[in-house]
C-alpha cells in the first residue's frame, strides 16, 4: 500500500538510474560522473556550503579553531583511521570536496545527523543511523593530505617539502595494503561506532571521488582513576608528551609556522603488529627493560613516580647505564627529537599464516616536521630491544590542514596559495 508520502515522490518520477547518479552508490559504487559533487550532494539532501555552528552539547569537541580537532584534543577511547585515494584528478574537484566535507564534518562532531532525516522512504537516508542517539561522544575529526596527492593533482610547486614518504627503515616489513594514501580521515570518539559512522558518512558522501585504500579501528582503555592507558605489552604509554595546553612548546614541536600549512601539521601513522605471544613469555625484568621503566608504576628506572623527570645517560657504580642503552626510552630520549604522540592499540583477529594475533599499536604522533619523526625511529634502529617483539607492517604521512574559522572550509589556505 502506498503513503501519501511514497505517492509524493512517486509524482515526481525519480528513475532508478536518476537515484543512483544522485546517492552514488550504484552497483559498483560507479562514480558520480560529469554532475558536480555540490549538485548532488544537494540533491541528497546534504546542505552544501551551510555554515554551521559548533553546539554546546555535553562531550563535544569544538570544530572552529586555529588547529583542527584530534591533535591536541584529550585522546578518546577509539579511533577509526582511514587512508583514502582520490578518483579525480582536478584541483578544482578537491577544493569542492573539501568544501562538502567541512559543514559535514561539522554536524558529526555536533551529534547531529549528516541530514535532516526525511520523510521519503524510496531513496536510501541521507545519513547511515548507525549513530543516532549517540551524542557527539567527544568525536574529533582530522584531515589531512598526503604526497601522492599533489602529484596526481598537478599541484607538485604546493607540496611543502617536508610533506614526503618516509625512508625505508631497517627492520621495516610494510605492506602496500596498509600503506600511503592521497586523504587521510581520523576519526577519534568516545564511542567505537561514532568514530566508524563519521568515516562510512564523510567516504560516502564522497562516492565515486573517493574510495578507501586502508583502514584501521583502534582503541584506548584508561584506568578508572584516570591516567596514562596501557598499550598491548601492559606498559603505560604516553607518558612524555607536550603538554596539549602549552601553546608555546607545541609551537616548537607540533604546529607548522610557515606557508599554507601554518598552524598544521604533520601526521605520521604507523601500524606496528606486537607480537603478543612472544611478550607474554618474556620474563618482567626483560619486559622492563625493554623500555627502560617499570610495569606497574610506569616509573623510568632508578626513579618511583610515573612522571619523574629521568637523565638516559646516568650510569650507576658499576658504570652501566641506568636505563639499558638498548631500552625504547633510552633510545628514542636520546634521539634529541620530540614529538605530541596520540597512538591506540588494535586487535584484528589472527594472523592467517601463522595464527598469532593480528594485533598492536596504530602508532600516530604530530610534528611540525616529519623529519622529527624519522630521527626518533633512525635512533630506535637495530639497537631497540623492543625490535624483538614488533613488526612495522604500515605507513603513511599526511599534512593536516590547519583549523577552520567559521565561513572557511578545511584547506582553504591551500587553495589561496594557488
Ligand atoms: C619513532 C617513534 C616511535 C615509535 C615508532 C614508537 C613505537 C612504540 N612505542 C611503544 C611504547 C612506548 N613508547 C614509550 C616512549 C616513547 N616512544 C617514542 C617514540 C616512538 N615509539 C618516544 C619519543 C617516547 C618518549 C621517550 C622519552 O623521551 O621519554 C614508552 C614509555 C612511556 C611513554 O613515555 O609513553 C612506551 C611504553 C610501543 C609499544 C611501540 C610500538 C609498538
Ligand atoms: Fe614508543
Amino acid at each position: 500500500m502506498k503513503t501519501p508520502n511514497d505517492e509524493k515522490w512517486t509524482n515526481k518520477k525519480i528513475s532508478r538510474r536518476d537515484l543512483l547518479k544522485y546517492t552514488g552508490i550504484g552497483a559498483a559504487g560507479v562514480a558520480i560522473g560529469t554532475s558536480g559533487l555540490g549538485g548532488v550532494m544537494k540533491a541528497m539532501g546534504y546542505d552544501v556550503f551551510e555554515p554551521f555552528a559548533d553546539n554546546n552539547i555535553a562531550n563535544k569537541v569544538n570544530f572552529y579553531g586555529n588547529h583542527q580537532s584530534g591533535i591536541t584534543t584529550p585522546v578518546q577511547t577509539n579511533i577509526y583511521f582511514a587512508s583514502l585515494d582520490v578518483l579525480f584528478s582536478s584541483k578544482e574537484e578537491l577544493q569542492e570536496l573539501l568544501q562538502l566535507w567541512t559543514p559535514l564534518v561539522v554536524r558529526l562532531m555536533n551529534g547531529e545527523l549528516m541530514v535532516n532525516s526525511s520523510t521519503n522512504t524510496r531513496i536510501p537516508t541521507g545519513d547511515t543511523g548507525e549513530a543516532e542517539g549517540l551524542g557527539a561522544s567527544n568525536l574529533s575529526i582530522t584531515i589531512g593530505v598526503g604526497p601522492s596527492l599533489f602529484e596526481k593533482l598537478g599541484m607538485e610547486h604546493l607540496k611543502p617539502a617536508e610533506l614526503k614518504d618516509l625512508p625505508h627503515f631497517p627492520k621495516d616489513q610494510l605492506q602496500k595494503e596498509f600503506t600511503g594514501g592521497d586523504l587521510c580521515i581520523q576519526a577519534c570518539a568516545d564511542d567505537p561506532q561514532v568514530a566508524f559512522h563519521a568515516v562510512r558518512n564523510l567516504v560516502r558522501a564522497a562516492s565515486g571521488k573517493v574510495a578507501i585504500k586502508w583502514s584501521q579501528a583502534g582503541f584506548n582503555s584508561f584506568p578508572v582513576d584516570g591516567g596514562t592507558p596501557r598499550n598491548l605489552f601492559s606498559f603505560k604509554d604516553g607518558t612524555v608528551n607536550p603538554s596539549i595546553t602549552d601553546e608555546e612548546d607545541l609551537n616548537k614541536v607540533v604546529w607548522v609556522d610557515k606557508g599554507w600549512l601554518k598552524g598544521g601539521t604533520y601526521l605520521v601513522v604507523r601500524k606496528i603488529q606486537m607480537h603478543l605471544e612472544t611478550w607474554d613469555r618474556t620474563s618482567l625484568k626483560d619486559q622492563e627493560a625493554t623500555f627502560g621503566r617499570y610495569r606497574d608504576s610506569g616509573a623510568p628506572f632508578g626513579k618511583t613516580k610515573e612522571f619523574d623527570d629521568f637523565d638516559v645517560e646516568v650510569k650507576d657504580s658499576n658504570g652501566e647505564y641506568i636505563m639499558p642503552d638498548t631500552s625504547h626510552v633510552h633510545l628514542a630520549r636520546k634521539s634529541g627529537a620530540r614529538m605530541l604522540r596520540r597512538s591506540y592499540s588494535y586487535a584484528s583477529g589472527v594472523m592467517s599464516n601463522t595464527g598469532v594475533h593480528d594485533a598492536g599499536l596504530i602508532f600516530i604522533s604530530f610534528q611540525k616536521d616529519p623529519l622529527q619523526f624519522t630521527t626518533v625511529q633512525n635512533s630506535l634502529g637495530r639497537m631497540d630491544k623492543m625490535n624483538e617483539y614488533i613488526t612495522h607492517r604500515g605507513s603513511a604521512v599526511f599534512a593536516c590542514f590547519p583549523g577552520v574559522q567559521k565561513g572557511s572550509y578545511l584547506g582553504e589556505a591551500l587553495f589561496k596559495a594557488l
